[in-house]
């Protein structure tokens, strides 16, 4: 039996088999004895651990038998595939030449390496690989570190660590070193230069600690990253500088029907059909939108080089449309809905009331329609409430649109409502809507009121003081609570409504007179704007006159047909009873009952004998009885008569149909001269 060679029973890498272990003594003394029963497996790695390159082999009766060679072994069995046949099976040729050199011609470093490596306490993994990287023999540790990859076939250093880096032909240095990181573990790869003989060489895989300790934190760390990548809808792909692909996403993989393994850590080139990663990565120029057909599809890509310390690192390429005839539906269905849209919100706007007017038709010229018209254009984009007062046919529905148009609701209904023109039974199911079967004759779903036509919009709340105290509260109880409930309904409804109310009436004499709620007065009263009456404002006629006449031959065609200045100042100085209204309707009567292309101040004066004091506007007061429902429509005809005939009495009375005696005997009753 072998002295030098110490016996132990330990359990070998995951195989299950209990086999001896030996303990050889570092060489440098005498060459130990071992069984020839000893498995071959187990007298390599023996070798390998001390450094000695041979052993003395017994026979049966403990002589000595013949001696095993570890690198003539090598030589002529490349890997270790049957590890349990004992080593007397391979026992060196005793008529096999020496060879005339030492068995490596670099012996001296191999046998130091091994040495300084493998006699460490804790033994890095190693392999011995041929000059193709096979492996001819591995060690316990590197075995125990990839039990999956070592199922008995022959298998090379790649297949382990799937970034090994290529053997690089004509490497001149003798030692390279490696870091790789395969999956969840990172190792330090030392691989001596290949070894004069033809044997191969040592490869030695390092899981260092601190390197494992330090990637443990990075690695979760990708881990999160990868899993954030995958959830991404994109083709996400990350190539190094040599074109392997480093990272791939979920999303990739399902466009290239390739798996993980299949893409990780292969040439991108050898993957993927028309690629240019790999040029992206080389140049560093980035290409941006373009189209890439994979699989037959169309795609648009994008790769973009990455960059560090000004030297390029590699490219990720991103699927940015998945497939182009996809987009293209998808762009169709899109302008589709938006037409859809467009139409609905026209023919929204059409049952909301046309909200044309803006702040730049609003003409203001003296200095109290300038102070009103300033501080409705500072109200209007914030969402508070806006109490327009002022009398008659002033413009407070055009302020009103006004406000709406520039605030962040433009896009959104303008719903305007006539408190004065609903009856009081109706007013609460006009403005909050009905539920079904609310009342006889309610309509089948019930009917949205005109606070839920304006949700997210305007409601303008006009002849605010008509409205009756009863819905008076419940207004009240929507601008508190911001919300409402259709008439017989169950639960009520969020609205988000911007109000602007309005009214010619002295809201605060009907607070005092108990005809109006004092809360809900302060509760519209937020901004207040006073739009002063056209009598206060005569600055601002010459203008608004200008404007609606240019409107009038834009409208009718004729451009010649204008006012004298004279009549102007006529216009000017009257005071216009029924404001902006009336001055409008005064022109437009001018302009469409005048024929002559110049028109006279005793034309205009005609026209403002017709129209009265209501502006053109019935006033039922005014027609309650007939003797004055009558006498004004005579008047107007009168009027109208004249001023078409410029004052030709004869003409006049032929046009109104009456003879001339009737004429002047009403227009001596009607005082006109
Ligand atoms: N500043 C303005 N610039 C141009 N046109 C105006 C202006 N203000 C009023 N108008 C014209 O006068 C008409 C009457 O205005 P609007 O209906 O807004 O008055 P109102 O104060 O709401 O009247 P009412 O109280 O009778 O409802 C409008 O149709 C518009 O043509």
């Amino acid at each position: 039996m072998a002295s030098a060679a110490r016996c132990s029973l330990k359990r070998a890498g995951g195989a299950g088999i209990l086999v001896p272990m030996l303990n050889l003594s570092p060489s440098g003394e005498a060459a130990p004895l071992v069984p020839g029963t000893t498995p071959v497996g187990q007298v390599v790695e023996a070798l390998l651990a001390s450094g000695r390159a041979t052993l003395q082999v017994a026979g049966p009766g403990g002589e000595v038998a013949g001696t095993f060679d570890l690198v003539d072994y090598l030589r002529r069995k490349g890997p270790v595939e049957a590890p349990h046949e004992p080593v007397q099976l391979h026992l060196q040729d005793p008529l096999d030449e020496a060879p005339a050199q030492p068995p490596l011609a670099d012996g001296r470093l191999w046998r130091e390496l091994l040495h300084a490596l493998l006699s460490s306490p804790d033994k890095p993994m190693a392999a011995l690989v041929d000059p193709d990287e096979r492996i001819l023999f591995s060690n316990t540790q590197l075995r125990q570190a990839f039990p999956d990859a070592f199922d008995g076939r022959p298998l090379r250093i790649r297949d382990l660590l799937p970034g090994h880096p290529q053997r690089r032909d004509g490497d001149a240095s003798p030692i390279s070193f490696w870091y790789v990181q395969n999956r969840e573990r990172c190792f330090m790869v030392l691989k001596t230069r290949a070894c004069a003989d033809g044997v191969g060489a040592l490869v030695l895989f390092e899981l260092t600690a601190q390197l494992a300790q330090g990637h443990k934190a990075a690695l979760d760390e990708v881990d999160l990253l990868k899993r954030v990548l995958d959830i991404s809808v994109e083709g996400l792909q990350v190539v190094d500088a040599r074109g392997v692909i480093t990272l791939v996403n979920e999303s990739f993989l399902q466009i290239h029907k390739l798996s993980r393994e299949e893409s990780e850590g292969h040439l991108v080139t050898d993957v993927i059909e028309n690629t240019r990663m790999h040029i992206v990565a080389r140049t560093g120029v980035p290409e941006v939108d373009e189209f890439q057909t994979i699989s037959g599809h169309a795609y648009v890509v994008s790769r973009i080089p990455i960059f560090k310390d000004g030297k390029c690192l590699g490219a990720v390429g991103k699927i940015v449309f998945q497939d182009f005839r996809e987009i293209q539906r998808l762009a169709e269905k899109v302008k589709r809905l938006q037409m859809e849209l467009e139409a609905l919100r026209k023919s929204q706007g059409k049952q909301h009331r046309d909200t044309r007017f803006t702040f730049d038709d609003i003409v203001a010229v003296s200095d109290s329609s300038v102070l009103a018209k300033e501080r409705a254009m500072m109200g209007a984009p914030t969402s508070s409430t806006i109490l327009l007062l002022g009398e008659s046919g002033v413009g407070k529905e055009v302020y009103a649109q006004a406000i709406h148009n520039l605030s962040p609701r433009h896009d959104r209904p303008f719903v305007r409502v006539n408190c004065s023109a609903i009856t009081e039974t109706l007013i609460e199911s006009e403005l909050f809507g009905y539920a079904e079967g609310a009342f006889t004759g309610a309509k089948k779903g019930g009917r949205a009121g005109k606070f839920e036509q304006a949700n997210t919009g305007t409601i303008f709340l006009d002849e605010i003081g008509d409205m009756p105290l009863e819905a008076q509260a419940k207004l009240l109880r929507v601008l508190q609570e911001r919300e409402i409930d259709r008439v017989g309904g169950e639960g009520t409804m969020p609205v988000d409504i911007r109000v602007i109310a309005a009214t010619n009436q002295d809201l605060w004499a009907l607070v005092e007179q108990k005809k109006f709620r004092r809360d809900l007065f302060f509760r519209l009263n937020v901004i207040p704007i006073v739009i002063p009456p056209l009598r206060e404002r005569p600055a601002d006629i010459p203008a608004l006159g200008t404007l609606f006449w240019a409107d009038l031959q834009k409208t009718h065609g004729v451009a010649a047909k204008v006012l004298t200045e004279k009549a102007k100042r006529l216009l000017a100085e009257y005071t216009w009873p029924g404001n902006i209204r009336e001055l409008r309707n005064v022109l437009e009567r001018t302009f469409t009952i005048v024929r002559d292309d110049r028109i006279s101040e005793d034309q205009v004066r005609m026209i403002l004998l017709g129209v009265g004091s209501t502006g053109g506007r019935l006033n039922e007061q005014d027609e309650s009885t007939l003797d004055r429902t009558v006498e004004k429509a005579e008047r107007r005809a009168i009027g109208f008569a004249l001023a078409r005939t410029n004052n030709n009495k004869a003409q006049a009375a032929k046009l109104l149909g009456i003879s001339r005696p009737l004429l002047y005997r009403k227009m001596s009753q009607y005082d006109i001269s």
